[in-house]
């Protein structure tokens, strides 16, 4: 879908994007992971044209964004950035409605369509649609920038630290309903972040970029795996790369098939060994009862074994 073909952009002398070739396939969430000044927002605003290549290609579905003019291929394409970029003096269903008017759609489309949005992005229709976006909190205006981006449909969302300026409550909550909503969609999204527990939280596939390079990429477990390199040992602190290794392993891989005995607290199958760490903690317990979903039959999680994959 996305391909970066050797993609470099200089200021100056300077190389802050320097030969980066990535693919992101079809329906999956890339994460784009680096330090700040690491060349993330540059690349991804290639994508767009908000930035031109200095060398290298980037191709969309397999045709050259520079053989597109930057207004039509915007259209087809979602864009959520940290600030939102709301219009102060357009209500939330004007807001949402941006791209579908430019497309020419008539009015009842748009106010079926803004409805199904609001739904989808967690906000109640009949309570948000008419308000301005200073009625709104920092977390509600993401949701409807959210909402804006997804209103024509575009196979394509592009995400700059979309929920960078939010408390971490309201940060997991939408980084969570991001999951629910490209496993509805199918989108394909390339994400900018800075933050690796943010990054473990969304990605399909991490492409870590130090000093506008490529440094590494994979899915995060394989990201983390034992001897992983010095560019992602740095961006996730050598002291706790087997914390952040923990969050990337499923709870279900590691429980033992056996009933559980007494009165344990329960964990989902599909939690992290993180998580499943942080239970064990607050409950003062050593073990964990796993009920048993799909084709997992159920166990119990022993907190020695929970010490040795990490
Ligand atoms: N228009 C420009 N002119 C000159 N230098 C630029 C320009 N745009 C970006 N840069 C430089 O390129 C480098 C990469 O910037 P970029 O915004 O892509 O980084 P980033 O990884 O997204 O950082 P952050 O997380 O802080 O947003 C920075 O050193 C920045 O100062």
């Amino acid at each position: 879908m996305i391909r970066f073909e050797g993609v470099t952009r200089r200021y100056g002398d300077r190389a802050v994007v320097d030969r980066v070739t990535l693919d992101v396939p079809d329906g999956s969430i890339c994460v784009l992971l680096g330090e700040s000044g690491s060349g993330k927002s540059t690349l991804m605003r290639m994508v767009n044209r908000l930035v031109e290549p200095s060398a290298g290609r980037v191709l969309v579905n397999g045709r050259d964004v520079t053989a597109t003019d930057p207004e039509t291929l915007r259209r087809g394409i979602g864009y959520v950035i940290q600030s939102v970029g709301l219009f102060p003096h357009w209500r939330v269903a004007e807001n949402v409605a941006t791209v579908p008017r430019l497309l020419g759609w008539e009015a009842a489309r748009i106010a079926t369509r803004v409805d199904e949005l609001l739904a989808l992005v967690g906000l109640e229709p009949g309570r948000f649609r008419d308000r301005f976006p200073h009625e709104l909190s920092g977390g509600q205006a993401q949701r409807v920038g959210l909402a804006r981006a997804l209103a024509a449909d575009p196979p394509l969302l592009l995400m700059d630290e979309p929920f960078s300026a939010l408390d971490p409550g309201t940060r997991r909550g939408l980084q969570a309903e991001l999951r629910t909503i490209h496993a509805e969609t199918g989108k394909t999204i390339l994400f900018v972040t800075h933050d690796v527990e943010e990054a473990l939280a969304l990605a399909d596939t991490v492409a870590v970029l130090e000093e506008g390079r490529l440094a590494a990429r994979g899915r995060p477990a394989e990201l983390l795996e034992r001897g992983t390199g010095a560019p992602v040992r740095r961006l996730f602190g050598e002291e706790s790369l087997a914390f952040h290794r923990l969050a990337t392993l499923p709870a279900s891989t590691i429980a033992r098939p056996e009933d559980a005995a007494g009165d344990l607290p329960i964990l989902p199958a599909e939690a992290s060994l993180k998580q499943a760490l942080m239970l064990m903690l607050s409950e003062g317990s050593d073990r964990l009862a796993v009920p048993p979903t799909g084709e997992f039959p159920g166990g119990t999680l022993y907190w020695a074994d929970l010490v040795r994959p990490a």
